[in-house]
């Protein structure tokens, strides 16, 4: 039942909920950020009742999960079952709310998190569902601008530890070249954004999620200026978004890709550990690059340390999420971060290295607050220009379902009626 349809007095910021979702899954870093939690839905389930696989369909740029709160009604089955890259978990509120009367139970996952309501075997199962939004920067006083020492709760240093350890060996890519890291979470496009002079990328550090957040930051902090990319289906690099939509016939996609939008095609080589071996030559390129051959255009040469294709679905069609979207969303997002050679590296390494994590953390906070001011305007631009497309796109669609009638809609939805 939608939000609109029933008033709740449960208030998830006043019993805490919220908060503890904050702490649970942002980064250190993002703390500070106000998160918001948009009554979505209840959703009943009685016996039998379950809902399909699906990923939440996202609501801009600023939504980045959802919430779900379980009611303490007598149900068994009805576990909810979370999928991410191949990992699976189970929620199974039915066995955790057992003889808990005065309990509720949450979960709370990133919007690329796959999950599925499994069938209620009896009783009744009862949720509300959220959708998850970073809010404002809180605005402090300025007596509560004291830097408060938490626990570093988040890898970032070792994960730089770890980068600087590499990057300071000589045996490691001595002449340099571009590494690559295919980024571990989906982010949201609109994909009404087919404008060239529009940068998808602007401001996505910000709203990096989870360990895509630490690379990002470690390479920073490493003195190194990591770049976001996208990559076609057809193995093109491009630093912009196209929209596919607009294009109507096109004979060959990767050419057009090439000369009109400035891509590069990849060549990529893969990064393995395995057998002592510290590189691996991917094997899709191996004899003779077609694509270059065939269609010229410039290269760009990757090693991936993590799997490009690793942000989940390219585009998110009619059927995936848990609304119809009729969008093109490019969400193969990558990190490239070009290595120097290692003379270079070497002294760039050996004036980030002296510092210590103390002066390390204050540089970060100071950096932060310089860039939030400089951000601010960028981004509220940024967002309106966004949510204006968002809106824009889901007006579009919503005439379309009306005029295609709701049956697809309804079935993608889930079958729980
Ligand atoms: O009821 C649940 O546990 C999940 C519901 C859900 O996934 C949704 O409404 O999108
Ligand atoms: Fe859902």
């Amino acid at each position: 039942m939608d939000a609109e349809r029933f008033v709740t007095r449960l208030d998830v910021e006043d019993i805490g909920l919220l908060k503890a979702v904050n702490l649970g899954l942002l980064p250190r870093r993002d703390h500070k950020l106000n998160i918001r939690a948009e009554l979505y839905k209840l959703n009943v389930y009685g016996e039998g009742a379950f809902f399909k696989p699906h990923r939440d369909t996202p609501r801009g740029k600023k939504m980045f999960g959802s919430l779900v709160v379980v009611f303490p009604t007598a149900h068994e089955g009805g576990a909810l079952v979370l999928r991410h890259r191949g990992d699976e978990w189970t929620f199974d509120s039915a066995a955790m709310l057992a003889g808990r009367a005065n309990s509720l139970a949450y979960v709370a996952f990133f919007s690329d998190v796959e999950h599925e309501v499994m069938p209620v075997v009896s009783g009744h199962r009862v949720t509300l569902t959220y959708n998850l939004y970073y809010g404002d920067r809180r605005k402090l006083a300025p007596t509560a601008r004291l830097k408060v020492r938490t626990p570093i709760n988040s890898n970032t240093y070792e994960v730089k530890d770890a980068l600087g350890a590499l990057l300071s060996d000589p045996a490691f890519m001595p002449e340099g070249g571009t590494l690559g890291f295919g980024l571990n979470h989906s982010y949201a496009f609109p994909a009404t954004c087919g404008d060239a002079d529009w940068n998808p990328f602007k401001g996505l550090r910000r709203w990096l999620k989870g360990s895509d957040a630490v690379l990002y930051k470690a390479w920073t902090a490493m003195g190194m200026e990591p770049k976001f990319r996208l990559v076609s289906e057809h193995d093109i690099v491009l630093d912009h978004m196209v929209n596919l939509a607009d294009w109507g016939q096109v004979e060959c996609v990767e050419r057009a890709l090439l000369k009109r939008h400035d891509g590069l095609v990849l060549k990529s080589k893969v990064f393995s550990g395995k057998d002592g071996a510290l590189w691996r030559e991917g094997d899709k390129y191996e004899d003779g690059d077609e694509y270059e051959g065939e269609i010229g255009g410039n290269s760009l040469t990757v090693y991936w340390v993590t799997n490009p294709s690793g942000g989940g679905p390219r585009s998110d069609y009619l059927h995936y999420g848990n609304e119809a979207s009729l969008g093109y969303f490019w969400t193969r997002v990558c990190i490239l971060v070009d290595v120097p050679g290692v003379d270079e590296r070497c002294k760039t390494l050996g004036r980030e290295s002296g510092k210590t994590a103390t002066e390390e953390e204050d540089e970060d906070e100071d950096e932060e607050a310089d860039e939030e001011e400089d951000e601010e305007e960028d981004e509220e631009q940024f967002e309106e220009q966004f949510e204006e497309q968002f809106e824009e796109q889901f007006e579009e669609e919503e005439d379309e379902d009306e005029n295609e009638g709701e049956d697809e809609e309804d079935e993608a939805k889930n079958e729980k009626d």
